[in-house]
């Protein structure tokens, strides 16, 4: 396969040139004040922490006036003890009070106010969250703002969908002289914990359904993406109450372990990595009390068959595997390809990236961006030098040179099962490239991973198609057709199989993955059936919150 001749290949040289010093921060980006917060206040009071502080770095490093680039310092965060995350946990555990605290015990409707509430003083920081994110995590601004669009939507989705929930809930059903009404009631306390690529989305898409449900929670920003959340702690204190919303700052590794051995958390909620997510739940003293929600590491394939549309498979591999630099759970990770296509499918492939514009996050129409994760550079290096030394080339000019924290895309091929990428998760920039003759190959391949969150089929051809939907539907929690993979929308439930996930999400999924049915019964007789309709006129009970309908 020849090198794509009218594609620029990229340097360093071209890489430094995408840096910029402080003054040519446009003025509507910049940061004017570093973020710091001294105080734990989520918890309705103000309290310092003793576990020292912690700096954060933006992957958008600042050329300095001697022309080296620094990653600019953007915050600090005060750091808690283990000590001080028991006490937090304390504290949720105390609002629950066993189910009697004031919020589980609230009806529907006042706890749907409270997130209302919440959600309007969200919005009211947009701005500043939005750039935090930028800043923090290196995505571009125009998906930054997506970023918290969609975590508003996804919010008033998730009170919608409540609504009709408890509605559905609230019917009555007489069955064999009982009469009952099924409800959804919450499990308990909430360890809640979110990722780098998507820090508001990902933790409000499990944290809001957790917390409307009637959990009290403990919250852990992710560890790139934690300031952006201080705009946000002052709407906890004041729309929900005391010890309901609960948050530590810290290195998880210094202070979840301890939160697991305490068995006082009912669910774990982590969207990250399989292997932390296995090493938390065996902390727990009674792990199979314990409901787990997890999003987990991923392997996605795309395939690309010999009736595959070219210019609309490439179209959607680039989309798949290099937005947001390939920082997604849902990216696309690895590309089977017909040996009869590989040479047109390279060839389009690296046009097309070659077409993306790289930069810095404000700058309109990027889509390659700095990398949050100091050590991903040289991750990505040591994955390509594996692959050089095991065959494989790098197809697209200037593929995988790196400056600071920026690594422009590398296209690896021919891949093989020899190499690194071939399994392993890269979370980044790599596109690896295997070529197929049989079908069976790429369906083996992912009967054979231990992952199992999507794949991307891409062929015009029905017969085709409809063969390879049933062997791979029960591999995988998704097969998409002629597009990328992807989390979206919202309302489909999202999950996985294999190491990939435990539980479901999505708006109405989310709510039963944090809830329990339960049930309120009854003989159905004459004194019963005036009992309950008293109950429920005079609002004695926030559980029977709807008028039986005899
Ligand atoms: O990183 C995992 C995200 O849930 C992916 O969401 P997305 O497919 O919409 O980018």
């Amino acid at each position: 396969m020849e090198v794509a001749e009218n594609v620029t290949p990229v340097t360093q040289d071209s890489l430094r040139g995408i840096f910029v010093t402080e003054e040519q921060v446009p003025a509507e980006f910049s940061l004017t004040a570093e973020v710091h917060q001294k105080e734990y206040l989520s918890n309705g009071f103000m309290k310092a922490w003793d576990g020292g502080s912690h700096e954060v770095y933006s992957p958008i490093a600042i050329k300095q006036p001697d022309g080296t680039l620094a990653r600019k310092l953007i915050g600090t965060y005060p750091v808690c003890t283990e000590k001080e995350a028991l006490e937090a946990l304390d504290a949720a555990v105390a609002a629950y009070d066993n189910g009697r605290g004031a919020w589980p015990t609230m009806g529907v409707d006042g706890r749907i106010s409270c997130v209302e509430r919440f959600t309007q003083k969200m919005i009211a920081q947009k701005d500043l969250v939005v750039k935090l994110i930028m800043w923090e995590i290196g995505k571009p601004y125009t998906d930054s703002v997506k970023e918290f669009d969609r975590t508003v939507e996804y919010m008033y989705a998730t009170i919608d969908a409540l609504k009709n929930l408890d509605r559905q809930g609230s019917r009555f059903e007489i069955e064999q002289g009982i009469v009952a009404q099924v409800r959804r009631s919450p499990l308990g306390v909430v360890l809640c914990m979110g990722p780098f690529n998507y820090p508001l989305n990902e933790t409000f898409t499990t944290l809001i359904p957790a917390l409307i449900m009637g959990n009290t929670i403990l919250f852990k920003p992710p560890k790139h993406g934690t300031l952006l959340f201080y705009p946000l702690l002052e709407a906890f204190r004041d729309c929900f109450p005391e010890g309901v919303v609960n948050t530590v700052y810290g290195r998880g590794a210094a202070i979840v372990p301890a939160l697991m051995k305490s068995g006082q958390v009912n669910v774990l909620t982590l969207i990250g990595s399989s292997k932390v997510a296995d090493e938390l739940k065996k902390l727990h003293p009674k792990v199979n009390r314990l409901r787990a929600i997890l999003g987990l590491d991923a392997k996605n394939a795309a395939i690309i068959t010999q009736h595959a549309d070219l210019p609309l498979s490439v179209e959607e591999t680039v989309l798949g595997a290099l937005s947001f630099n390939g920082q997604r759970c849902t990216a696309l990770k690895i590309i089977f390809v017909h040996r009869s296509k590989v040479d047109e499918f390279l060839e389009r492939l690296t046009q097309a990236v070659g077409k993306l514009k790289y930069g810095m996050p404000w700058e309109k129409g990027v889509s390659l961006t700095p990398l949050p994760e100091p050590h991903k550079p040289a991750y990505l290096k040591e994955c390509i030098d594996d692959a050089l030394a095991h065959g494989a080339k790098v197809v697209n000019p200037g593929g995988g040179t790196a400056l600071e924290s920026f690594v422009y895309p590398a296209i690896l091929y021919p891949v093989n099962d020899k190499m690194k990428l071939y399994r392993e998760e890269q979370f980044g920039p790599l596109v690896p490239m295997v070529a197929y003759d049989d079908l069976e190959e790429p369906i083996q391949y992912i009967i054979d991973s231990t992952h199992g969150q999507q794949v991307s089929i891409f062929s015009q051809d029905a017969a085709e198609v409809a063969s390879l939907i049933d062997p791979l539907v029960n591999q995988v929690s998704r097969v998409n057709i002629n597009c990328q993979c992807q989390r979206g929308p919202d309302v489909f439930p999202f999950t996985g199989r294999k190491d990939s996930a435990e539980g479901t999400l999505s708006v109405v999924d989310a709510l039963r993955s944090f809830s329990i049915r339960s049930l309120v019964a009854a003989k159905f007789n004459e004194n019963n059936k005036q009992l309950l309709n008293q109950i429920v006129s005079e609002g004695q009970s926030n559980f029977l919150s709807t008028k039986f309908i005899f």
